[in-house]
């Protein structure tokens, strides 16, 4: 490729805008006062990268400025972007490691600027450093993150790493280092250089949001006070289970639970007691549930639990367990003590469909059957 027909010049000015632009982006995605912390080091270390590309670019400016300082600000920049990474994947990178990346930036340009000066030596090094830097963040990104959400970053990174290494090979090999007048290499970075910067900021933006729609789709299925599933995460999830034992030939129990005299909890001890008193049940239920069984409020003050592979006879027994518990405990609040029962009903697909819905009405007939009786028990349905 002939640089005269790509115009290096055009190219080179079209990497400075998009390099500002894909930094500008990721600031303004960053004064988002809702933001996560990653995001903010991103953008401080993408205005860093571009400090440092422009101390590094104006040859006017003094030697130490031009060949030693800009390098250690495009390398500080970097570790930031790299420390967001990490943030992002629920680690960090600690502030010695970052001083060493930064360091080692400004000692190698700083020895072949000042003590053995090689422009060189200086352009190579710089390839090679910001080259594996990015393949850094490439591994970060590979090794933690959802392939078919990061895949627009990752090809940003390996890109980016990829046209500066081979940067760093063009000027290990060409006699003048400054002259790039027909180089292919350098007219083929200077072309994937601003591509990859906008995967990049594209990619970690899309990360971001990717991460904030899956916070908001788990908080959709909660309910708020008490951490269980709600309506809508029980029709979901517990489709996905009756399904899955239906086509295992698995039983599926279902027990529904019900505080008995609710409303005299609350009007005894007031409301905030009553909601203590659910927080209660539902960690006391959590504690009994096996990870993949399913435990959801259903109303007000009553509970279902979905168990995958549990026969009627287990059913009973899971529920009489947890009757008993809840007749032991004592929930504390405020420094009042208050004691609660319940009345459960069980049901299986044994003597029912797999149908959740049928299911849970059934349980619910069963365990008004327990009410009936005297509340305090387990009926079965
Ligand atoms: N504190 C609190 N109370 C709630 C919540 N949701 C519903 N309630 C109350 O739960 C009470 C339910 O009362 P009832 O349906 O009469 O049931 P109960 O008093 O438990 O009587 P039985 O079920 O027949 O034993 C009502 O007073 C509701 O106001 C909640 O989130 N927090």
């Amino acid at each position: 490729m002939d640089a005269g027909v790509l115009n290096l010049d055009t190219l080179l000015l079209v990497q400075v805008c998009v390099t500002l632009l894909t930094t500008a982006l990721l600031v303004a995605s960053a004064c988002y006062t809702e933001s996560p912390p990653e995001q903010r080091w991103w953008a401080g270390g993408n205005v860093l990268v571009c400090v440092g590309l422009a101390l590094t670019g104006i040859e006017s400016l003094p030697v130490l400025l031009h060949g030693v300082i800009g390098y250690g600000v495009i390398a500080f920049g970097l570790a930031l972007a790299l420390r967001g990474l990490r943030v992002h994947c629920s680690s960090t990178l600690s502030w010695q490691a970052i001083a060493v990346i930064t360091v080692l930036a400004l000692l190698i340009p700083g020895w072949f600027t000042l003590v053995a000066p090689s422009l060189r030596a200086r352009l190579c090094f710089s390839g090679f450093y910001f080259a594996l830097l990015n393949w850094l963040c490439a591994v970060v990104v590979a090794r933690h993150g959802v392939w078919r959400v990061s895949i627009v970053s990752l090809t940003g990174f390996i890109l980016l790493g990829l046209a500066l290494f081979l940067r760093g090979v063009h000027m290990l090999l060409h006699v003048d280092p400054m002259d790039h007048t027909s180089s292919l290499v350098m007219g083929l970075s200077t072309l994937a250089i601003p591509l990859a910067q906008i995967c990049i900021a594209f990619g970690l933006i899309q990360m971001v949001m990717w991460r904030y729609a899956e916070r908001l789709r788990r908080l959709s299925a909660l309910d708020a006070l008490t951490g269980a599933l709600n309506r809508a995460g029980l029709e979901t999830q517990g489709k996905r289970v009756g399904l899955r034992a239906l086509r295992a030939g698995r039983s599926l129990a279902v027990i529904m639970i019900d505080v008995d005299y609710f409303k005299q909890i609350n009007d005894n001890h007031g409301h905030p007691v009553g909601d203590e008193v659910l927080r209660h049940l539902a960690r006391l239920l959590k504690v009994e549930l096996r990870p993949h069984d399913l435990m959801a409020r259903f109303g007000g003050e009553e509970f279902v639990l979905v168990l995958d592979g549990v026969d009627h006879a287990a059913a009973l027994n899971i529920a009489e367990r947890v009757r008993a518990r809840i007749e032991h405990e004592v929930v504390e609040w405020d420094g009042m003590s208050v004691r609660y029962t319940a009345s459960l009903g069980v049901v299986c697909s044994d003597q029912h469909s797999y149908d959740l819905f049928r299911l849970i009405a059934a349980g619910d007939a069963a365990m008004y059957q327990a009410k009936r009786a005297g509340r305090n028990r387990v009926a079965a349905g």
